[in-house]
């Protein structure tokens, strides 16, 4: 599904190569963590249909394709993921047919697309029990359905709070400059008949002081070793006013999703993206000609402002190194990977 037509139009779009591919996650048209992740094992999966009939050729085509698809966006670390699984599977068969491995690299990436739903649900149902009856909850951008194999992970759990018959009402933040929230989860909770209110970013603070929110949940893009958690941008700013707010703020994310390679969120690569899309949203100019633009696509929330995070395997509590290490039961930072990033 082609999600910049959305809301107006749902128009599915069919990718046939690599090239296709890397085009539909740079632009958007495919987005979300997981969601990134799972087009572009689909992506290595078109690569090397056409890789040649030799060994070595073709494990070179499969590491161009997997490495021009890594360019494809630099913060959503579920896409460097799964082109990672899929490298890792396809070493396993070295000396196979290759035929067999093209087969058995469909099959991967088919069981990280099923994981993932399954990732979901569980995170629904993990998340499910933090959300009271008669709540408001804000979200930010979309981590719904659209963003994953299917449910979400943050509206995951507003849709589990909704099945077992609690009554909740979502603020939906519209999300500058791309409008997520506007154009996706509004469409997305709307079609799903959960009573949902769009406002717009600048409104936040207002409804948190107003009494209408009693917790703040989002997705995110890519979680350090400390929880420090990189998300759209405005992401950080809900986490201050929730705060002050004394109001809770959840993160919702799969264990693919954490990235325990890097110690703290200042080492999260953050996407800086065109300017036209603050200047001229959808092609309509709303700033001077040439005026400087910052476009920032995430930025990074503390751990400390984070009152717990929702993954397949339970909920974070409170979030720092060791409850992660804990619930995801794997080792903790090795050598920082990327260079400090330097705002
Ligand atoms: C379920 S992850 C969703 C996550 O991804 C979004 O970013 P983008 O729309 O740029 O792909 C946003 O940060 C969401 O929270």
């Amino acid at each position: 599904m082609d999600q910049t037509r959305l809301p107006r139009e749902v128009v599915y779009r069919e990718c046939h190569d690599e090239r296709a591919v890397w085009e539909a996650i740079k632009t958007l048209q495919v987005r979300g963590a997981p969601a990134i992740g799972i087009a572009a094992a689909y992506g290595v999966c078109l690569g090397i249909k056409s890789a040649p009939d030799d060994e070595q050729a073709f494990f070179q085509r499969l590491d161009e394709v997997a490495s021009y698809l890594a360019s494809s966006r630099p913060t959503a670390v579920n896409l460097f993921w799964a082109l990672d699984r899929m490298r890792r599977r396809a070493e396993t068969l070295r000396g196979q047919p290759l035929d067999l491995i093209r087969k058995a690299l469909l099959e991967e990436v088919r069981a990280i697309h099923e994981e993932d739903r399954a990732l979901c649900h569980a995170i629904g149902r993990w998340g499910e029990s933090l959300i009271e009856d008669r709540s408001g909850i804000l979200t930010h951008c979309n981590a719904g359905g659209l963003a994953t194999a299917e449910y979400g992970t943050a509206l995951a759990v507003i849709y589990e709070a909704v099945a077992k018959g609690k009554r909740v009402h979502v603020f939906a933040d519209e999300t500058r400059p791309l409008l997520q929230g506007a154009r996706l989860t509004a469409w997305e909770l709307k079609a799903h008949g959960i009573p949902v209110t769009l406002i717009c970013d600048n409104m936040a603070a207002e409804v948190m002081k107003e009494g209408k929110v009693q917790a703040v949940i989002v997705g995110a893009d890519r979680i350090a070793a400390n929880g420090d958690t990189a998300n759209k941008i405005g992401t950080y700013g809900l986490a201050i006013l929730a705060r002050y707010h004394r109001i809770p703020f959840y993160v919702a994310a799969p264990s693919s999703t954490f990235d325990l390679q890097l110690s703290h969120g200042g080492l999260i690569p953050i996407e800086q993206r065109d300017p036209r899309e603050v200047t001229s949203p959808f092609g309509i100019p709303i700033a001077p000609e040439g005026i400087d633009v910052y476009n920032p696509a995430f930025d990074v929330t503390p751990a400390e402002l984070i009152t717990a995070i929702i993954c397949e395997k339970g909920v974070i509590r409170p979030v720092n190194k060791e409850t992660i290490a804990a619930i995801l039961g794997r080792a903790l930072a090795g050598p920082e990977r990327a260079q400090t990033v330097v705002k």
